[in-house]
């Protein structure tokens, strides 16, 4: 049923519901439009209202051809009946999240032409200062209703708007946990390049069909994200692996600029041609998913060795891995342990990433891959001793002239 918003707008269907509102299909004066209307606690409070209102400027003059446009914003009165609504352009085709979920895994070509675009929109906004906080799947839409699909970047900011008072209440850290650069999980404030993490680990997650450091417990995400590296993707062309690797750097200084990161990954489109999706096997990444952490798992994390410890002096505060990041003495943290070693990021005992293998290649840590290391073993005996009795066996004839 069709329903009018402020004075201007009508809106006519729900085209999708987010956690901060519903989003409708409308009409304005200049024709068909997307209404988010935000969730009604969220339209009554006050603060809330205000700093939209001290961000418009910002939020409607954000424009670049992969970013949706914001073209008003209804404020309490002014959408009569207390709504808080955004109105942006209206996007023809699906989000990048369900895209994915279709296809799987995207050929790296499309993967990498859609972040290309994507970094594009995230270099003029963070010229202008702004931030996006919240770079995901679900925040990038495509545009289908042209020859070439075109990614569009969505909610610029307003995560932010919504959830920062929250977060100097509760303390903890706000975001989506598998796009999460380390400098959020280590308290500092989100800069530029918390965009160019969240958007590499798009970038990932489209070409493996899972993000590097997702799966399980959402704490166990977060610790991931600090101190695991990701797993690399076999069959990728190197430079663009490169890449990938350079935009999750743990250190946001060393991770690229969005016009630069723009720039590269188009120069490698032409070597991306007609490249399939990659084979990779399924790895445990959708069963991982659904498993919860086990209960014990916090306790199982490989503790600081003991000389550390009495070097750092007790009480020890958490270990910030991101120079700069300030130790923070009340919170038991997932910082407060060391870099695991490759077979626990294989998925040995205590690690829990998931590691990208070509078929046939058995999982660290499995019974194949034990039996595996048995029967290594016991070749590298079998020729040790050979070559032990040949020489007893020189020495022997040498001796004996
Ligand atoms: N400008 C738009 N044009 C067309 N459809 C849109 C537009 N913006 C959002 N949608 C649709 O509405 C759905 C909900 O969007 P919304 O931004 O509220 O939530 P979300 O980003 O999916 O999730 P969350 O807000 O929880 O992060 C989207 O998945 C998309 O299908």
């Amino acid at each position: 049923m069709a329903r009018n918003i402020g004075s201007r707008y009508t809106a006519h269907r729900v085209l999708g519901r987010g956690s901060a509102g519903t989003v409708w299909l409308g009409e304005g004066p200049d024709g068909p439009v997307a209404i988010k209307v935000l969730r009604e606690d969220l339209a009554a409070d006050a603060d809330l209202v205000a700093r939209f209102a001290h961000e418009r400027h910002t939020l409607l003059g954000l424009e670049h051809p992969h970013i949706v446009g914001v073209r008003d914003l209804l404020l309490g009165d002014e959408a009569e009946g207390g709504d808080l609504a955004l109105v942006m352009d209206l996007v023809r085709g699906p989000d990048l999240r369900s895209h994915l979920a279709a296809c799987r895994r995207l050929p790296p070509r499309e993967a990498v032409s859609i972040v290309a675009g994507v970094a594009g929109g995230l270099a003029v906004a963070h010229a202008a200062g702004i931030i996006h906080r919240d770079v995901k799947p679900e925040n990038i839409l495509l545009d289908t209703s042209g020859p070439e699909p075109v990614a569009l970047l969505t909610d610029f900011g307003v995560a932010q708007l919504i959830e920062e008072p929250r977060r100097g209440t509760a303390g903890g850290v706000v975001g989506t946990p598998d796009y999460m650069a380390p400098e959020i999980i280590e308290g500092l404030p989100s800069r530029a390049p918390v965009d160019i993490y969240a958007l590499a680990t798009v970038l990932y997650e489209l070409l493996a069909g899972f993000t590097p450091f997702g799966g399980g417990h959402s704490g166990a995400v977060l610790r991931r994200q600090v101190t695991e590296k990701a797993a690399e993707l076999p069959g990728l062309p190197p430079a663009l692996w490169e890449l990938i690797q350079q935009c999750l750097a743990k250190s946001p200084a060393s991770r690229l600029r969005a016009s630069e990161l723009a720039s590269r990954l188009r120069e490698l489109l032409p070597a991306l041609d007609g490249l399939p999706a990659l084979d990779l096997l399924d790895l445990e990444a959708a069963d991982h998913r659904m498993v919860p952490e086990p209960a014990g798992a916090a306790a199982a994390l490989p503790a600081l060795p003991a000389e550390a410890e009495a070097e750092a002096g007790t009480p020890r505060g958490a270990v910030p891995l991101v120079r700069g990041a300030v130790p923070d003495e009340e919170r038991v943290t997932h910082t407060r342990m060391r870099v695991p070693d490759a077979e626990e990021l294989a998925g040995g005992a205590h690690g829990t990433a998931r590691v990208a293998r070509r078929p046939g290649q058995p999982r660290a840590g499995s019974a194949r891959h034990s039996a595996a290391l048995r029967r290594r073993r016991l070749a590298v005996t079998v020729a040790a001793a050979g070559a032990l009795a040949l020489v007893l066996l020189l020495v022997l004839l040498l001796a004996l002239g």
